[in-house]
């Protein structure tokens, strides 16, 4: 199947929106997990979001520098962010590839932009940089993602049915619409 480019839904945010945690209990985004991420994430121009994350103690690998599996979490949150909210289809990460290509010190920030780069069918391709300190700044890591749409069901089948109820509730009451089922 062709890859065509990804063409943000009519319903989805514009550019300048601050994006809500998607899941309170979420490690990457959510307020509510210990140690979490706490990351941020707006809409950009063009298919893009941009998303921080400030690195703190709780994030070492090596002593003073974030470990490289956390920033891999933080990468998919970007672009699950930008997958979701962009294309308003439920949609789960099957491949994520990252490229670490310089330290990242505990206390600094790191800006991520997150692009789609084009869908083929159920699967979404993204990609993203992560900017050191400044959103102009040196990328120190930098990642790709394919993402494959799934049916709603897949997170009450697989997850928890309660929470996902409380979610989709919580969705409907913002008016935030979803496309379900590939
Ligand atoms: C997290 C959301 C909570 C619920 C909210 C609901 C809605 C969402 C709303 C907003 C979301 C906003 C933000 C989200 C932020 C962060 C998101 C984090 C996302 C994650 O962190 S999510 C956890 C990790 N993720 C998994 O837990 C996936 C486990 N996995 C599976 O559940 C299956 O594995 C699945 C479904 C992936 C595929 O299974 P399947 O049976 O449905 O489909 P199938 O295997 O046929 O694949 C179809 C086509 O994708 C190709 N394909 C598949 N996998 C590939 C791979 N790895 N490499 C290369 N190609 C691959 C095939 O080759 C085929 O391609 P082709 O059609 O060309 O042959």
């Amino acid at each position: 199947m062709p890859t065509e480019p990804a063409t943000p839904h009519p319903d989805a945010p514009g550019a300048g929106t601050d994006l809500p945690t998607h899941y309170d209990h979420c490690f990457a985004c959510g307020d509510q997990a210990e140690s979490g991420l706490r990351m941020r994430t707006s809409v950009d121009e063009g298919p893009t979001v941009r998303s921080r994350f400030h690195v703190s103690e709780a994030h070492q690998g090596a002593p003073g520098l974030a470990h490289g599996g956390l920033l891999a979490c933080a990468f998919d949150e970007a672009l699950g962010m930008v997958v979701g909210n962009l294309l308003r289809v439920p949609a789960v990460t099957g491949k994520l590839e990252t490229d670490f290509r310089r330290p990242v010190p505990v206390g600094s920030t790191l800006y991520i932009v997150a692009r789609l780069d084009g869908i083929a069918g159920r699967k979404i391709y993204a990609s993203a940089d992560g900017h050191l300190d400044a959103e102009d700044g040196p990328v120190a890591v930098s990642a790709r993602a394919l993402f494959v749409k799934v049916a709603f069901e897949h997170f009450s089948t697989h997850g928890d049915p309660d929470a996902i109820e409380k979610l989709t509730a919580t969705a409907i009451a913002n008016n935030r619409k979803w496309d379900i089922n590939p």
